[in-house]
């Protein structure tokens, strides 16, 4: 297996609190890889490091075999690593469509020679990118809302149209933040579904930090478990709920393990 995320001896401080202390962990190519843990246990620090939204404290972080220790987001991007936020950033005036066409547009490489000069090619371009969001509204079931503002969307269609945003970029790693909350049942199963059949045609490998277990159980094999900043165990979901450690990191701090069924 290739490793595509590798975190080595990670930690991070932010004044007295050290939020990831000495963490190591992998996600290889072609897995879902779950990140779960108690509330404080560091998972959203260690995303953000990972995602390039603030540099580790000390450590190293490998994204395909290259150092990116400390790479901004949008370097990370140019990398084939996007990720999705908990709360949904789309443009709220544009329609779902155009949400989705302007994100190739920050990464194409139009040239104003070619604007001036190769008409013909732009409007190919274009017609390529329309074609393209098209299709993703289309894996996404939003093609009945494409010319609605994305602003009037409703939550869970908002994530949908989050990961839209991410797969125009044709990424080889996403991360997955909090994907469910505040998404309804039925949404949040098309939502799953679309991620199993992007890791399973596509060969997309998905990092999530997720508190909804079901969801966690269905999608992620391996899950990594962090608890007090540091990886505590990782393995198949039906192994992590028999584990006592888990366990006694959930229940003893008087944090039920999500919504474990
Ligand atoms: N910017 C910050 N400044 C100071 N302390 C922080 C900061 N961000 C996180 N922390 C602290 O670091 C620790 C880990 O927080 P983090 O948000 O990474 O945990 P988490 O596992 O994502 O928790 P949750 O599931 O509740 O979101 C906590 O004690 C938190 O208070």
């Amino acid at each position: 297996m290739t490793t595509l995320i590798e975190v080595k001896n990670v930690s991070k401080r932010f004044g007295q609190v050290l939020a990831v202390d000495n963490c190591s962990l992998k996600v290889e190519q072609g897995t879902i890889t779950g990140l779960i843990g108690p509330n404080g246990a560091g998972k959203t620090t260690m995303f953000n490091m990972v995602a390039g939204a603030f540099a580790p404290t000390s450590g190293t972080i490998w994204l395909n075999g290259k150092n990116v220790t400390g790479m901004p987001a949008h370097e990370l991007f140019e990398c084939g690593l996007s990720r999705t936020f908990q709360i949904a950033q789309e443009f709220s005036s544009l329609t779902a469509l155009e949400n989705l066409m302007a994100v190739t547009g920050s990464r194409s490489e139009e040239s104003l020679f070619d604007a001036c000069f190769r008409r013909a090619k732009v409007v190919r371009d274009e017609l390529a990118v329309r074609r393209k969001a098209e299709e993703i509204l289309r894996i996404l079931r939003l093609t009945h809302v494409r010319n609605e503002c994305a602003g009037n969307l409703s939550g869970g269609q908002k994530k949908l149209l989050e990961l839209g945003r991410v797969m125009m970029a044709d990424p080889n790693v996403v991360l997955l933040d909090e994907v469910a909350a505040g998404v309804n049942r039925t949404l949040l199963n098309d939502l799953a579904s679309v991620v199993e059949s992007l890791n399973r045609d596509k060969g997309l490998t998905f990092f999530v930090i997720e508190h909804d277990m079901d969801l966690i159980a269905r999608l992620c094999d391996p899950v990594i478990v962090m608890a007090a900043g540091t990886v505590m165990v990782q393995g198949p979901m039906a192994e992590i709920r028999k584990n006592p450690e888990v366990i006694e990191a959930y229940f003893g701090g008087g944090t039920a393990m999500g919504r474990a069924s």
